[in-house]
């Protein structure tokens, strides 16, 4: 599992392996497999961005900028473009901070995001029309290809982990993330409040991710991965021109179990007094991909990601019902 050092106040911090995006733009063999290994054993890598056909961190000024203006505007407009009224719901709009469940027991979380669907923002043949702030509008160049870009890359991940794990058809996991057909993919911007691990606001909840590939670039430490076998949480060190990836629930049901889906928490670092900023491509199948759950039934991937997310939104005592606290922490079994 997850190597760690004791870094500054006794904080531990998670050895993650890092793989090249040229080697694996390449096909490098000893790449794939162990891209293969990775997401079989910890379900999270470091990419390294070391190839110019992906154009990726030299956007990540610009998204900065605009992440950091997007949540200057008003609590007013953010209620006006909540993700529950806008477009389809929850792939679309703000939520704000302290509204849902922390990464503590009995303590709200310390977040705020905005989503933008990737369909409506990118597909031709798919197009609803996005109701957003004028802001975002004007951002459509650099929205769109970094989600381009980001979606290219996940596609050809997926290629690579068919290759390592013996399918004929290099497409059998890509072939159920087409661009241009209805999936819930979406880029996440997120801001965290500058918090103390004694205040009222703690983080994000622990979860697995819903989707397939999660492409993670952060601003700040506080992201914890969950080492099972010391039951320990591990702080994940933000590498500069490195993308955190992580596999999510439906590609680790859609690998029969095989990769893992790792379980995380955002947790405030004590030696960070600044907000965090996330990006984040959440790369989910398309709507009507099945799904098999552990127990043989059948779901498509949007009513997974429905039942899932309905549970982020929900109350502590509603998590705790019906197996809900287990479905977010990703125990499907
Ligand atoms: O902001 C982060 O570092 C991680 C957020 C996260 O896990 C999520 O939005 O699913
Ligand atoms: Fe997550």
């Amino acid at each position: 599992m997850f190597n760690y050092t004791l870094g500054a106040m006794d904080t531990f911090e998670a050895s993650i392996g890092t793989l090249s995006c040229n080697k694996l733009l390449e096909g490098d063999s000893g790449t794939t497999s162990r891209l293969l290994q990775l997401c079989k054993d910890d379900g999270f890598l470091y990419l390294q961005l070391d190839d110019p056909r992906i154009e990726i961190d030299t956007l990540w000024k610009d998204l900065e900028d605009f992440t950091i203006s997007l949540f200057s505007l008003t609590e007013e407009e953010k209620t006006q473009y909540h993700f529950t009224q806008t477009g389809r719901p929850s792939t679309s709009g703000f939520k704000l901070a302290g509204k849902e469940t922390g990464a503590v027991k009995g303590k709200k979380d310390a977040y705020e995001i905005y989503l933008i669907p990737y369909n409506e923002w990118m597909a031709t043949e798919y197009q609803l029309p996005l109701v957003c702030p004028e802001l975002v509008q004007r951002h459509r160049s650099l929205l769109s290809t970094y989600m381009r870009n980001c979606h290219e890359l996940g596609l050809l991940i997926l290629e690579r982990l068919s290759t390592a794990m013996g399918y004929e058809d290099t497409s059998e996991l890509g072939q159920h993330h087409q661009s241009g057909v209805a999936s819930t993919s979406s880029l996440s911007l997120l801001k965290y409040l500058v918090h103390r691990s004694d205040g009222p606001n703690i983080g994000h909840v622990p979860h697995t991710d819903i989707g397939s590939l999660t492409l993670l670039h952060t601003t700040q430490s506080g992201l914890q991965v969950f080492d099972a076998p010391t039951k320990s949480w591990m702080f994940v060190k933000p590498q500069n021109n490195s993308l955190l990836i992580n596999v999510g629930d439906s590609l680790h049901l859609l690998s029969g179990g095989l990769l893992k889906s790792s379980l995380h928490r955002v947790y405030p670092h004590p030696d960070v007094q600044a907000n965090k900023y996330s990006c984040i491509y959440f790369m989910r199948p398309i709507e009507d991909t099945s799904i098999t759950m552990p127990d043989g039934s059948i779901l498509t991937s949007s009513e997974w990601h429905n039942r899932k997310f309905g549970l982020f939104a929900a109350s502590e005592p509603q998590q705790a019902k019906d197996g809900g606290k287990g479905i977010l922490l990703g125990q499907l079994y």
